[in-house]
């Protein structure tokens, strides 16, 4: 799974075969400029998933549930996920918790709406949680566990596991039927998920868990200077871009 914001990020990753896109609410952070996710609207997003939608022909979308538009009730969530569907055209919903959104969970499966869940690391309670910081160490691992389990009986598709240590995500992975999906969780989940700006290079101080495939800033920085040198020479446009 990799994150789109947009049609032409979308497609190229549609393309090579990512069978699931993800409309994060990491757009807070990545799209829009803000310190963390809780800015992010259900308005802010709708617009970004719907041009993945456009932009995808065969991966699966998944929309991201922004901070209060679902923690309310179990019908707020659904108000919210059958606007990402129906207006937007998302094929699920992500959402973060464990026991605390199981109403909400059971709700959206009731409706026909897959839901992927999202513990550890869960970036909307990051006030909560004193920081981004490594989740699941010792006690609270095994909290975790059950959480994973009890999202699991009430209906969702697959779970991410965010910055939790590998030996935990291997045992939550060994426990479920459904998929797990790691982001800083180690190996042995069954799939991984990675910001698209975090893997191509664009992020300036990116996380431990990310590993760079491409040094996308750098070459944009080569890209642009350069247009703006052969503006300012001449050397751009010749009459191989120009109409006669
Ligand atoms: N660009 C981007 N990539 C992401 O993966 C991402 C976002 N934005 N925004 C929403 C959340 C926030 N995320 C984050 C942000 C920071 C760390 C981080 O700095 N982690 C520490 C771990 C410290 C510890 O050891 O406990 C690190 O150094 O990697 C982790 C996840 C993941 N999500
Ligand atoms: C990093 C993934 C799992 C996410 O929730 C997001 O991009 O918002
Ligand atoms: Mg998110």
């Amino acid at each position: 799974m990799v994150t789109a914001y947009d049609a032409m990020t979308a497609k190229v990753f549609d393309e090579a075969g990512i069978p699931v896109l993800l409309v994060g609410d990491s757009a807070a952070m990545v799209v829009y400029g803000y310190d963390s996710t809780l800015p992010v609207s259900v308005n802010d997003l709708m617009p970004l998933t719907a041009a993945v939608v456009r932009g995808s022909s065969r991966a699966m979308v998944v929309a991201d549930l922004p901070f209060g538009s679902y923690q309310s009730s179990p019908q707020q969530a659904l108000e919210t996920a059958a606007r990402f569907m129906k207006e937007a055209g998302a094929h699920a919903v992500k959402l973060e918790g464990g026991r605390r959104v199981l109403p909400q969970v059971e709700a959206l499966v009731s409706a026909g709406i897959p839901v992927m869940a999202h513990l550890g690391l869960t970036p909307q309670s990051v006030n909560a949680l004193g920081g981004y910081r490594v989740q699941g160490r010792g006690q609270s691992g095994d909290e975790l566990m059950s959480d994973a389990k009890d999202l699991e009986y009430a209906g969702a598709f697959s779970v991410v596991l965010e910055c939790v240590p590998s030996e935990l995500a291997e045992r939550v992975t060994a426990s479920l039927s459904i998929p797990t999906i790691g982001i800083g969780a180690g190996p042995a989940t069954d799939a991984q998920v990675l910001v698209w700006q975090d893997l191509m290079g664009l992020t300036a101080r990116p996380a431990k868990f990310v590993k760079k495939y491409f040094d996308l800033a750098q070459e944009m920085d080569r890209a642009v200077r350069s247009f703006a040198d052969e503006v300012a020479t001449g050397a751009f446009p010749t009459a191989e871009h120009s109409y006669h």
